[in-house]
């Protein structure tokens, strides 16, 4: 397949400025890579099997949901306005108890035709059922790294691990690599230390990442600490998973004092802040900005929709700012090419994707998006990393391309049947929730 996007404004990442910066150029896509970006219009345009005329658009790196439960968006709107703890074991369990593995196939690619609806090229999930959850990905055409969640309250523990293993081993670099893996270990709160002591021993030996809820509640933090003496952090700490031998990606995060964060300094991965699941949840504000002060790598996710509400990680980007200047007092502290840069280029590093993904470069793998900014709310153009960040929502997406493959044109889904998937995710949420 050879796609040729002409005179968009292209967004491109100046690591020494730590700015993005506009400029205007056509690129060319062939295969799964970006082949060329170039000023130059191609003598014959008939080689390509697709034109996208993209002069009103920005054209930026797909952007990378760092936290996902994608199924949990068959619960959207079901149970809100409670406390973690609360919403979790008296709604959230018992639906998803109920839930079948076609409901997982579909929940998922419910989420899945949001998030490719909203600019989302890649994302993070941890779910159970990750079989169905794969084969989703696989279908739809996006990237994913995938986690069975492992909690260990209950004599299924042993099952759940097994579960995790098989999708490491069965699915790693499945669906032309373009999904990858990781090891799941709930939370502080569902994993004891002999147990979370032998997942990270599998991650080490499979060679993938670790992906865990951390320190989301003040509630977690007590627990712990009325447990084993200290605070989650350093429950985790003390087990070694911040002593670099492990890439581990930390889910909120929110709960951490100075202490916690200077342990975090030498961790190999980094954390990924959910903003409006932490704010839906009354959970508190994450010390992001103390987090980037410290070189302490942030992405952004949305967690799963039943907290969320939506994917739209341009939800999430408005969100993440003004959480932190809120927090402060201070407007400066953190600028919009910073949160940008979370939401694509730190997201892609987080989960080990940034040789691939992350930057509209030359040889990198062709997952982009175009934002149509001739829109009322999008004009004028001062500054396009301004507008993206704090005017553009997921709507104002028009194309998104994954490895080189339009999954969205004009805002028609490609690969996946939308009126078939409403209907299925209708029925099914209605029944799944009867009777809780
Ligand atoms: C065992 S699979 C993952 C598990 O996590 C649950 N979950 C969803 N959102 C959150 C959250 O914000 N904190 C902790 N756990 C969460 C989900 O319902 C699944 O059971
Ligand atoms: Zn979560």
């Amino acid at each position: 397949m050879k796609i040729f996007i002409k005179d968009p404004l292209i967004l491109d990442y100046k690591d020494q400025e730590k700015q993005f910066h506009p400029y205007r150029a056509n690129i060319v896509i062939e295969d799964d890579q970006i082949a060329d970006i170039t000023n130059d219009l191609p003598a014959d345009l008939s080689v390509f099997d697709e034109i996208i005329h993209a002069s009103h658009c920005v054209a930026l790196p797909g952007l990378i949901n760092a936290h996902n439960h994608s199924p949990m968006s068959l619960l959207r709107s079901f149970s809100d306005d409670l406390r973690l703890m609360e919403w979790l074991n008296r709604k959230m369990l018992p639906a998803e108890a109920n839930m079948n593995q076609e409901d997982i196939y579909w929940g998922a690619l419910l989420g899945i035709a949001e998030m490719i609806k909203s600019g989302t090229t890649a994302y993070a999930d941890m779910y159970i059922h990750m079989d169905q959850i794969a084969q989703a990905v696989h279908d739809s055409g996006i990237r994913a790294s995938l986690t069975r969640g492992l909690v260990f309250l209950d004599d299924d523990g042993g099952q759940r691990l097994r579960e995790g293993i098989d999708l490491v081993k069965s699915w790693s670099g499945k669906a032309d690599g373009r999904i990858t893996t990781m090891m799941g270990p709930h939370a502080p709160y569902t994993c004891p230390p002999d147990q979370l002591k032998e997942v990270m021993e599998i991650a080490k030996e499979l060679q993938v990442p670790i992906h865990i809820h951390l320190a989301e509640t003040q509630e977690e933090a007590e627990k712990i600490n009325h447990k084993y003496g200290k605070s989650p952090t350093e429950y985790l700490y003390d087990l070694g998973l911040f002593d670099g031998d492990y890439h581990v990606l930390l889910a909120h995060a929110v709960h951490l004092d100075d202490h916690d964060i200077a342990l975090l300094q030498n961790m190999k991965g980094g954390l990924a802040h959910n903003p409006f699941s932490n704010m839906k949840l009354g959970c508190g504000i994450a010390p992001v900005y103390s987090f980037l002060e410290k070189g302490i790598l942030v992405g952004l996710g949305t967690d799963g929709a039943g907290s969320a509400t939506s994917l739209d990680l341009f939800k999430e980007m408005k969100m993440a700012s003004g959480l932190q200047k809120l927090d402060r007092f201070d407007p400066a502290i953190i600028d919009a090419h910073t949160i940008l840069q979370m939401a694509t280029i730190n997201g892609s590093t987080l989960l080990q994707m940034d040789h691939q993904v992350g930057r509209i470069e030359v040889g990198k793998k062709a997952d982009l998006i175009l934002v149509n900014i001739h829109q009322p709310h999008l004009v004028p153009h001062h500054d396009l990393v301004s507008l993206l960040v704090y005017s553009a929502f997921g709507q104002d997406v028009v194309t998104t391309i994954v490895n080189g493959k339009i999954l969205m044109k004009n805002r028609e889904l490609l690969t996946i049947d939308e009126e078939r998937l409403l209907y299925e995710a209708h029925q099914r949420a209605k029944r799944i929730v009867e009777g809780i």
